[in-house]
């Protein structure tokens, strides 16, 4: 057997055809204009390359951005004020910091000073509980961009045991969380999970999001499994590997997700997704009050 390879590119390209077109509707019925705000703090040189990469997905779609790109030394209370003003202002409906943030800085209280409406990554801890709890308001992008490429690709979740490795909260649990709410049987692996092969092998979906290169290889995957890497790892050499050994996995999967060209370009489609969806919810908050 030779495993699809689901290109990842190819439906965040369709995805983004389809947010040009709510866009521009948005502007035309009520002179909105969708508008993301990026926090970038410090120099990590990956970090930029992501911002850049969403601020240009941004303009490709008609979404206004507003880049803010703060001193590795910036203190705490400099950020949670510009998060402020940005929760005030309405030309901004999603707010996004950029993780990793310097060890200085609380994160914690850096996501929680996000206005949940305007949480288009989905961390604040109100919209973490509306996940857990079936009301959700926006879904982590990367979990997302999972779920729309399995859509995408026509694989049902429904009663399908699947493992997911990797328990973060921006990736793992909400992906966890995600696929029990579309009635799969979930389990969760992590780093202290003994013969993680033993869990694997009965996965019908496996969502490998460990940060380990090369950590699932053919032996661990049942046969005709659907596996999704979601890890991202830079090799001393320059190149980017997920955490499947991708040659030896796809002889014995039925569809694989690549890296890079699987999930990565979901992550951002989904943000671009997520913030105009924030600005159609205070399109219809405006025509209710009127
Ligand atoms: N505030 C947030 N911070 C971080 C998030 C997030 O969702 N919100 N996720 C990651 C980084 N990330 C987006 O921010 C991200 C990572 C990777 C990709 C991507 O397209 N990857 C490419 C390959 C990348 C490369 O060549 O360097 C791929 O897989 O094809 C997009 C977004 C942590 N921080």
């Amino acid at each position: 057997m030779t495993a699809k390879i689901i290109d990842g590119r190819a439906v965040a390209d369709i995805i983004r055809t389809e947010c040009s077109v709510r866009v521009q509707r948005l502007e035309e019925k009520a002179g909105i204009r969708p508008g993301l705000a990026v926090i970038l703090v410090g120099g990590d040189p990956a970090s930029a390359v992501y911002v850049r990469n969403k601020i240009r997905a941004c303009e490709a779609v008609g979404i206004h951005s507003f880049t803010h790109r703060l001193a590795e030394t910036v203190e705490n209370d400099e950020l949670l004020g510009l998060i402020l003003r940005l929760n005030a202002d309405p030309s901004v409906h999603g707010i996004l910091v950029q993780l990793p943030l310097p060890a200085h800085i609380d994160m914690a209280r850096v996501l929680e000073t996000i206005a949940p409406s305007k949480d288009v990554d989905g961390f604040h801890l109100y919209n973490v509980g509306a996940l857990v709890t079936g009301n959700t308001v926006f879904s982590p992008c990367t979990p997302y961009g999972v779920v729309k490429l399995l859509e995408h690709e026509g694989i049902v979740v429904e009663g399908q045991n699947v493992v997911v490795v990797g328990a973060s909260n921006i990736v793992g649990k909400p992906m966890a969380l995600m696929l029990m709410a579309r009635d799969a049987t979930v389990a969760i692996c992590h780093a202290k999970t003994r013969d993680l092969a033993q869990f694997t092998i009965g996965a019908d979906i496996l969502v490998v999001a460990a940060g380990v290169p090369g950590l699932i290889t053919a032996p661990m995957v049942k046969r005709g499994a659907v596996v999704i890497d979601v890890g991202i790892n830079r090799l001393g050499n320059g190149k980017i590997v997920g955490d499947v050994d991708f040659v030896g996995v796809s002889r014995r999967a039925s569809h694989i997700t690549p890296v890079p060209g699987g999930v990565g370009p979901m992550t951002v489609t989904m943000l671009l997704v997520n913030t105009i969806e924030s600005a159609e919810r205070l399109h219809a908050m405006q025509r209710t009050a009127a």
